[in-house]
């Protein structure tokens, strides 16, 4: 493109700039100063008054002889960091466990990300392949073989070959990971002299699977060249609640990872490689956690601390599917999603996204796409505030197996008030989280969340229950039923009657019985509750209704499944 950019009078005028002002920022970057005035990189966003009195908002550019250009910005609104600057970098990329796995895998996500040379990208990594759970697992096994046996931990000697054998495979130096590895060897011994695994400790060990790929692939693309920077996110401001193994961000992280990020840029322009995954607890100053595949979250809050264009999560699947592959093989990519769709799809247990991470994205409403890295050429999934539902019917189906369900009835008169402000107000005191409410006047029936008791021990949460049970038996008659399944419909609840008509046709046919339904304020939802050893069967057999024959038209109409109300099936739609 021809860009005529005058410098003058401390204003610079490029005519038929492209999309955004970062289009600008990259022709000053490379040739479009005039002769004589070569960019330093060094940008930021400015206001300009216009003739009619309005405001525009411009880039303010120093070049080398210290002269000021004004590039004038016509389209989109720019983006603006958190700690309003425009930033310079444009998308994050983030890679999963899976995209990591090998040296190979390495070169290949090197190579995808140079092949994007008009990107500035944050990259966000996970641990290599399954890293996490073995580092889990060997801290396990540390509490009770003893410090003498810690070097023989199966789990331990695996992490140790696979990160070695990567760093020889892509040629760089040892001492990138050997420091972390005698350090992760002696914090084993230290589980095993103490014979316990606190939950702080467990978040520090893990973290060594995200501190070591960050470096490995760091030290990687400055090997082949292209300049990077590695950061902890402990280091980098990603600060959190002190709930370990799954702590919260803070606001406070958005403009200090903005502001560091962006000053180590301005002067010494590198990729960042970040760790995902992990923070700094606001109290203990402690490595946290952020609940696993927590590393999709921290693309996302980098995303929005920055303003950037776009979040990349690189995947192992073809984008956000129409169900689990691994439940039905024959799912489908979904091309495009809400915000609001997929926070529920994956609150309600899609593994692809992390429950948290749209919660940024929605705020800032930067679009995060889903790619697979092992097939970059495919569209992938595009999450965006809106969509046009005007066709859409279902979206996908989620299956969240080994719930636990509550059936509450009241034990006083029809009527009384303050009974679902009682059983509330025992579930905030013994601080546990509920998935899935339908309630009639005097009965409830509620599943338990369970990531939020996820990283309890067993045993603590079969007693936690017993507590509930017990409290609850005050005022009421209650059943606790467990191995249950959520299986969710994610969709155009618009079309909700269509939706539940062909969903209990389906259902019937496969001889179910639904123990409890639940259609939410969000309105993209509608949760079906069944036994743990029906689910699978039920998701197939919603699959193929709703999907596999691209037919959304009105199911035969019989006696199907909203008839059938046993004794715990309650229906709450709004
Ligand atoms: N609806 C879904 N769409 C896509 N993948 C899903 C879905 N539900 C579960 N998955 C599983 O999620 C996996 C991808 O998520 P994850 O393992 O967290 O990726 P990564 O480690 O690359 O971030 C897929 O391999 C697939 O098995
Ligand atoms: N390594 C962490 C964090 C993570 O996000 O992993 P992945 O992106 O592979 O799901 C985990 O296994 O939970």
């Amino acid at each position: 493109m021809v860009v005529s950019l005058q410098i003058g009078g401390g204003r610079a005028f490029c005519p038929g700039l492209g999309r955004d002002s970062r289009d600008a920022v990259a022709l000053l970057r490379n040739s479009a100063c005039r002769p004589g005035f070569k960019s330093t990189g060094n940008f930021s966003s400015k206001k300009k008054r216009n003739g009619d009195g309005g405001t525009r908002r411009g880039l303010k550019v120093c070049c080398e002889r210290g002269a000021t250009a004004l590039v004038e910005k016509k389209g989109d609104k720019e983006r603006q960091s958190e700690d309003g600057y425009a930033s310079q970098l444009s998308v994050v990329m983030k890679f999963g466990g899976s995209s990591v796995a090998s040296a190979e895998r390495m070169r290949e996500i090197a190579n995808l990300i140079l092949s994007f040379p008009e990107e500035r990208p944050v990259v966000v990594l996970s641990a290599m392949g399954k890293t996490t759970n073995k580092l889990l697992q060997a801290g396990e096994k540390a509490v009770s073989c003893g410090v003498s046996h810690v070097s023989d931990i199966e789990e331990l000697s695996f992490i140790k070959e696979l990160h070695l054998r990567t760093v020889d495979e892509l040629g760089i130096d040892k001492s990138t990971i050997s420091v972390l590895l005698d350090e992760l060897e002696q914090l084993l011994e230290g589980i095993a002299m103490m014979k316990e695994l606190t939950l702080r400790t467990r978040d520090y060990l893990v973290s060594f699977g995200e501190c070591m790929s960050t470096r490995i692939f760091t030290a990687y693309l400055n090997k082949i060249g292209s300049k990077a920077r590695q950061y902890d996110a402990f280091h980098l401001g990603i600060i959190t609640t002190d709930d370990f193994t799954n702590a919260d961000i803070l606001d406070v992280t958005y403009p200090a990872v903005a502001k560091r990020l962006h000053e180590d840029w301005i002067n010494n322009p590198a990729i960042p490689v970040v760790t995902g995954f992990l923070g700094k607890g606001c109290k203990s100053c402690a490595v946290t956690t952020l609940g696993r595949g927590g590393s999709d979250l921290t693309a996302t809050t980098i995303g929005k601390a920055l303003g950037l264009r776009e979040i990349q999560v690189w995947k192992d699947v073809d984008g956000v599917l129409t169900c689990d592959p691994n439940i039905y093989p024959k799912a489908e990519p979904v091309p495009h999603l809400t915000f609001e769709e997929a926070a529920e799809l994956a609150y309600f247990g899609a593994q692809v996204l992390h429950p948290q991470s749209m919660r940024p994205a929605r705020e800032s409403d930067i679009p995060v796409r889903v790619k697979n890295s092992y097939n970059p050429q495919a569209p992938g999934t595009l999450i965006t505030k809106a969509r046009d539902l005007s066709e859409a019917v279902l979206t996908s189906i989620v299956l969240k197996s080994n719930i636990t369900m509550l059936d509450i009835v009241s034990t006083r008169m029809l009527g009384q008030f303050g009974f679902l402000a009682k059983v509330f107000s025992i579930f905030e005191e013994l601080g546990i989280s509920v998935d899935c409410v339908a309630t009639s006047e005097v009965s409830i029936s509620l599943t338990l969340d369970p990531s939020k008791v996820w990283s309890r021990e067993l045993i603590q949460q079969a007693s936690e229950l017993d507590h509930v049970a017990e409290e609850l038996q005050k005022i009421a008659v209650v059943q606790l039923l467990q191995n249950r399944s959520i299986i969710s419909l994610i969709g155009n609840v618009q079309k909700s009657s269509l939706i539940l008509e062909k969903a209990f046709n389906v259902l019937r046919e496969e001889g179910v019985n639904v123990q409890m339904i639940s259609q939410g304020a969000s309105k993209v939802n509608i949760s079906l509750v069944v036994h743990d050893s029906e689910a699978k069967k039920c998701v197939g057999a919603l699959h193929s209704a709703f999907f596999d024959h691209a037919d959304d038209s009105l199911p035969e109409l019989g006696s199907a499944g909203l008839s059938q109300n046993g004794s715990s099936m309650h229906s709450s739609i709004s």
